[in-house]
């Protein structure tokens, strides 16, 4: 897959079959629309293209609105990368770019930049200065322009939003098995390891604290969770802890990851974390007498659980 960061840099003079949207998750009913348009390249011998926007329109029209996503943009490219997409044209989204009128987005984006030949796009889809085109309106450039309109079903739409709100729903809950099984993939926190108040080694257990700078990640309910990461190609379990540390007085949320079995500095590496299953909420006990046994007893669940997965 080709990655570009601006519709002007897609040099490409093939032919091209697009998509739009944000593909939020990139869940397993946007790899259904996926699948068609790499399919309809093969199938026209032409090259597919996934145009997207970022930021969220969201994050730049409306600056107040609190947007948490599923995924960070560096998630996104790396999911997509896995679909078999021949190009990724991430398209920066100013205030500049949202007052473009449909024509000249048109024109500019999908003839000028991307020599479109078919677009497979939702039949709610809209366009153009203050969304006032739609899938008719794109008909008709089609047809002056040479390019033909797929629509996609309401069905298959609806799908996509019902799987996109449930995931949110899930992940706001706790549930990550729901969030898994309609993403298709595990739910991943992605970050750097930044030191924390230096207890965990005190308590037996060292946690890595994971940064994730990025403000718009969507971050589950608070709690324990059962975790995989690869590290330098090694699989390791642990299990997480998402909150604010009662116990010990804390006061940010902290995201920190205990791994079994292993034993490395971790500090300033960039790692990616898979969430598996969540198994408690965060407490505050009396004591870290108290939290050291619960810990225990979360690694023994933890334990059980990755065995019953062989
Ligand atoms: C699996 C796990 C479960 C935890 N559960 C709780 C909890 O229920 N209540 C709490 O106050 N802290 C909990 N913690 C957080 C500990 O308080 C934290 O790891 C400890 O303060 C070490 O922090 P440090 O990494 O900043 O040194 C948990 C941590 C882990 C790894
Ligand atoms: N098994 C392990 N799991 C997580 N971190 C570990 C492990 N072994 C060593 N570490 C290292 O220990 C650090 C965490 O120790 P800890 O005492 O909790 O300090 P901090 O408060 O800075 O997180 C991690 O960032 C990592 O570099």
């Amino acid at each position: 897959m080709k990655l570009y960061h601006n519709a002007d840099t897609y040099t490409n003079i093939t032919p091209t079959v697009v998509t739009i949207g944000t593909f939020d998750g990139v869940h397993i009913g946007h790899k259904k629309i996926i699948e068609r348009l790499v399919e309809s390249a093969k199938t026209n011998g032409i090259e597919s293209v996934v145009l997207t926007f970022f930021p969220h329109p969201r994050m730049v029209l409306q600056q107040d609105s609190d947007i948490k996503l599923i995924n960070t943009i560096d998630e996104r490219i790396q999911i997509l990368e896995k679909t078999g997409l021949d190009n990724l044209v991430i398209h920066p989204f100013t205030k500049e770019f949202s007052r473009l009128t449909a024509g000249e987005y048109v024109q500019q984006m999908l003839i000028d930049a991307l020599n479109i030949r078919h677009v497979i796009i939702g039949y709610d889809h809209r366009f153009g200065r203050n969304r006032n085109s739609n899938i008719t309106d794109l008909a008709s450039y089609g047809i002056q322009n040479d390019f033909t309109v797929e629509e996609i079903s309401k069905q298959d739409i609806d799908d996509v939003a019902i799987s996109s709100t449930k995931i949110r729903q899930a992940l706001a809950d706790g549930d990550i098995i729901k969030a898994n099984t309609y993403l298709g993939y595990n739910f991943m926190l992605t970050g750097k390891v930044v030191r924390g108040k230096e207890l965990g080694r005190k308590l037996s257990y060292p946690t890595a604290n994971l940064h994730i700078p990025e403000e718009y990640k969507l971050i589950p309910k608070k709690g324990v969770y059962v975790v995989q990461s690869k590290i330098d190609n090694k699989l390791y379990f642990g299990m997480m802890n998402i909150g604010t540390n009662p116990t010990v007085n804390g006061e940010q949320q902290t995201i920190e990851t205990h791994f079994f079995d292993a034993s490395f500095n971790l500090y300033d590496k960039k790692i990616q974390i898979e969430m598996l299953k969540r198994i408690r909420d965060e407490k505050k006990f009396n004591s870290v007498e108290e939290l050291q046994e619960a810990m225990q007893q979360d690694e023994e669940f933890s334990r059980e659980y990755i065995n019953s997965l062989v």
